[in-house]
């Protein structure tokens, strides 16, 4: 019997094999941030321990950077502390650090690809749950928590259980404006936010291999908010013409033997999974959430669901409360609602083709007199080609304001939140209650919707206004 590409990646990082089912694997990369890290080194400091590899350790600032100064003293005491503790740890310890004045800093998750540090086969770590973005490279790359971040310091090592395989197999074509995002938040509401649990999901399909890299970024990015260990995509000869000459990418003669085991990782052709799910794409409209968990999603142009509809008590119950805090009622349509924040930007949509297209439905329009948008690119580079490409200009000249590297309004651990009330169209992964700041409502779309939205200071259907 064939191995999934999973099993593979699986199998090829094992040290030592406890039983069938878990083994302590091999860490290749090891991503940090300023969150989920200061207890984890204050840990090898209590033990007198040494970090294992510093050089497969990999740090940025990104959570409570402020996205409008990068001097750290203009920021809050936690975030101060935070970010002061990583400058610390990572001179204490010989870790590289993309710090706030580094032309490179940026969101962890788009810093590891852009930089050429994710590559396909390897697998990789980071104190953050939506570490299965870099599964899109055909990585095997999963958040932990922060005792398991002090484990992988000391011992370069992750003690893991066998996850069970799913396949989702996408066919189709996408129209116009419809994007990776619509697709993901489209799969979440069809499998629901515990649909992966248990599994890690290997996304296949002629519609994927069609999809570029920053689009199979988003899919994986969101593989978490169904519940599933991670995400991951064979990688093809997409993957590796983005990833040529990347900053960390290998070179001359390691690049060639690089790229000769890099197709050898997909799944066989009798591999067996242990569950497959099949979705077609064709004519699928815009998505947007309409509750407070990333499964309670409608099309642009259905209404919300009636409360009736719900045969599952729990679904039906969680219906009735997100209604209730996000201050809207069954039966309603998302195109009359109005909105007042956008935020464009977060690991799921920050990249350069977000940006893009988000510029290119606003282009030469201006922002809805009631509603303040925001944009933040993913990391500097992004931003920087984004200037190049006169990006910048699109933005501001349509009133958007448009800010520095960062997590920024995704979670609001800096300043960059919502008020009570505050109605956000959102290109983020997560709508939970008080997520963007206490009260904040949240819906999440692609960073087409984003965009339009804040023109309108409404939803609408792009496909009606083409
Ligand atoms: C702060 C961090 C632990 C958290 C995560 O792991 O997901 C954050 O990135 C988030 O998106 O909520
Ligand atoms: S952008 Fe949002 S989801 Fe991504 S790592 Fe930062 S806080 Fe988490």
């Amino acid at each position: 019997m064939g191995k999934t590409l999973y099993e593979k990646l699986y199998d090829n990082h094992i040290i030592y094999k406890e039983n069938n089912d878990t083994s302590i694997l091999y860490v290749d990369l090891h991503l940090i941030h300023e969150v989920t890290s200061p207890q984890a080194f204050s840990g090898l400091r209590l033990n007198n321990r040494s970090v294992h590899c510093s050089k497969k350790t990999f740090a940025t600032m990104d959570h409570n950077v402020s996205t409008k100064t990068n001097d750290i003293n203009l920021l809050n005491n936690m975030a101060r502390n935070q970010i002061q503790a990583l400058l610390n740890n990572c001179r204490d310890f010989n870790i590289p650090l993309f710090d706030l004045k580094n032309e490179n800093q940026g969101i962890v998750h788009v810093i590891g690809p852009e930089n050429g540090m994710t590559l396909p086969g390897m697998l990789i770590v980071c104190g953050d749950s939506h570490t299965s973005t870099h599964g899109a490279f055909g990585a095997l790359a999963f958040g932990i928590g922060t005792s398991e971040v002090e484990h992988v310091l000391a011992t370069q090592t992750i003690k893991q259980k066998r996850y069970k395989t799913m396949k989702i197999n996408i066919s189709g074509t996408l129209n116009n404006y419809i994007t990776p995002k619509d697709i993901i938040l489209y799969i979440i509401k069809t499998i629901g936010v515990s649909g992966g649990t248990g599994y890690v999901i290997e996304f296949t399909g002629e519609t994927i291999t069609s999809l570029s890299m920053e689009g199979r970024m988003t899919l994986c990015n969101m593989a978490i908010e169904m519940g599933a260990k991670s995400g991951i995509i064979a990688p093809d000869i997409i993957t590796f013409n983005y990833l040529k000459n990347k900053k960390f990418s290998p070179k001359g003669s390691d690049w060639n033997s690089a790229i000769k085991y890099w197709k050898n990782l997909k799944s066989d052709h009798n591999a067996v999974f242990d569950k497959s799910i099949f979705i077609n794409i064709n004519n699928l409209a815009p998505q947007v959430t309409w509750g407070t968990n990333p499964e309670q999603v409608i099309s642009i142009d259905e209404p919300i669901p009636l409360i009736k509809s719900f045969q599952n008590i729990i679904k039906k119950e969680s219906a009735k409360k997100s209604l209730l805090y996000m201050g809207l009622k069954e039966g309603v349509f998302l195109t009359d609602v109005k909105i007042n924040k956008v935020f464009i930007g977060s690991c799921t949509n920050s990249r350069i083709e977000d940006l893009r297209i988000a510029s290119k439905v606003i282009y030469n329009q201006h922002v809805h007199s009631r509603v303040k948008a925001i944009v933040v690119p993913g990391s500097k580079l992004v931003k920087k080609q984004a200037e190049k490409e006169g990006l910048d200009k699109i933005f501001i000249n349509a009133g958007f304001e448009w800010r520095l590297p960062g997590c920024s309004m995704c979670l609001g651990m800096n300043d960059d939140q919502l008020n009570p009330k505050d109605r956000c169209a959102s290109t983020s992964n997560r709508n939970f209650e008080h997520r963007q700041g206490r009260n904040s409502r949240t819906h999440l779309v692609s960073p087409v919707m984003a965009a339009i939205a804040a023109i309108f200071g409404k939803f609408k259907d792009i496909r009606k206004l083409l």
